[in-house]
């Protein structure tokens, strides 16, 4: 018969698998999900040229065992500055797995950061927990100091600067609000509105691409990029969304103006794999 110990043990890894096995599908859905403005999709490579659907599912396959990683080692634990640091290595280690997955194309920087906080946060909570609590439980991990982290300077951080913005950091700080507040509302309201999954899902990008200051899309195109997102997401969503004849042209436009602009919202794109993550593995609410 097994022991205490080993049930827990057996549980922790029975966890840890979902949470990596959801957090990898979520990235390949996120890629695949087509038409997304100026970004890698079913289409083609967006506004990259170092980019493509097969290396982006290359990529996200490569960080299932990071995913893994983190579930297990997070697993029933309080967010602390040792479970802090931990999870910053094993991150850091997520990122040369995907480097050396993509021959040094980073594909997925910035999911690492959303995804691994929130399957770490998933596994600290243990239980089915609502999406609310899995971002708060990630926000405080986010918050606490990583000194082992390298110094180096960013491109996102030197959008933050430059524009006064906040960034990847910011948003997984104030617990996502682009995800808790605009996206998983946006897509349980677009479904049940009787859009289809792959436009609800669409929508959802929209309600984050309304507002977030996409650091990418700073780097690449400035404010003028930035506001041109923004501005054609809102004009899709108050269309009626990527499922109404008006919607869709709204987003053909968007994504010709990403294209012109050579802008990539790739800050946008994880975080709404990081919605469908949550989206899968959490409690409705409401
Ligand atoms: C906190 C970190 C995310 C580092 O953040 P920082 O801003 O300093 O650094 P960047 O390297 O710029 O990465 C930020 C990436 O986050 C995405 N992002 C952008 N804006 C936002 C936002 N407002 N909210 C949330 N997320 C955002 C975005 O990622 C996507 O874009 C990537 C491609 O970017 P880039 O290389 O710039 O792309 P190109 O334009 O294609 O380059 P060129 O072709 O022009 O050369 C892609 O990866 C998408 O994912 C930003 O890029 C974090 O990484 C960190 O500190 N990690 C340390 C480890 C750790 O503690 N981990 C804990 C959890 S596991
Ligand atoms: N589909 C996508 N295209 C470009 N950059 C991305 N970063 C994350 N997902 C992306």
């Amino acid at each position: 018969m097994a022991t205490q110990p080993q049930r827990s043990a057996e549980r922790a890894e029975k966890l840890a698998l979902r949470l990596a096995e959801r957090a990898s599908g979520a990235l390949i859905d996120e890629a695949r999900l087509t038409p997304k403005p100026g970004l890698v999709d079913g289409r083609g490579s967006g506004a990259h040229h170092d980019l493509t659907l097969a290396l982006m599912e290359r990529s996200a396959r490569a960080l299932q065992p990071t995913f893994y990683a983190l579930a297990l080692n997070s697993w029933r634990r309080p967010a602390d500055i040792a479970l802090r640091q931990q999870v910053g290595q094993l991150g850091r280690e997520g990122e040369a797995r995907m480097m050396a997955a993509t021959q040094g194309v980073n594909t997925h920087r910035g999911a690492i950061w959303a995804l691994g906080l929130l399957v770490s946060a998933a596994a600290m909570l243990d239980d089915e927990s609502t999406a609310q609590a899995v971002c708060q439980t990630a926000a405080a991990l986010a918050r606490l100091p990583d000194d082992r982290a390298p110094r180096t300077f960013s491109k996102g951080l030197r959008a933050t600067q430059r524009y006064h913005v906040p960034g990847a950091r910011e948003e997984a700080q104030q617990a996502f609000p682009h995800i808790a507040q605009l996206a998983l509302p946006q897509l349980r309201r677009s479904r049940a509105a009787g859009a289809s999954e792959a436009q609800a899902r669409l929508d959802a990008l929209m309600a984050i691409m309304t507002s977030l200051s996409d650091t990418c899309v700073l780097s690449r195109a400035g404010l003028a990029g930035l506001e041109a997102m923004r501005q054609g997401a809102r004009q899709v969503l108050s269309a009626g969304g990527c499922g109404t004849p008006e919607g869709e042209q709204a987003l053909a436009r968007l994504d010709a103006d990403m294209l012109r602009l050579n802008a990539s919202p790739g800050g946008a794109a994880d975080l709404l794999a990081a919605t469908l993550f949550l989206d899968g593995i959490c409690l409705p609410t409401d």
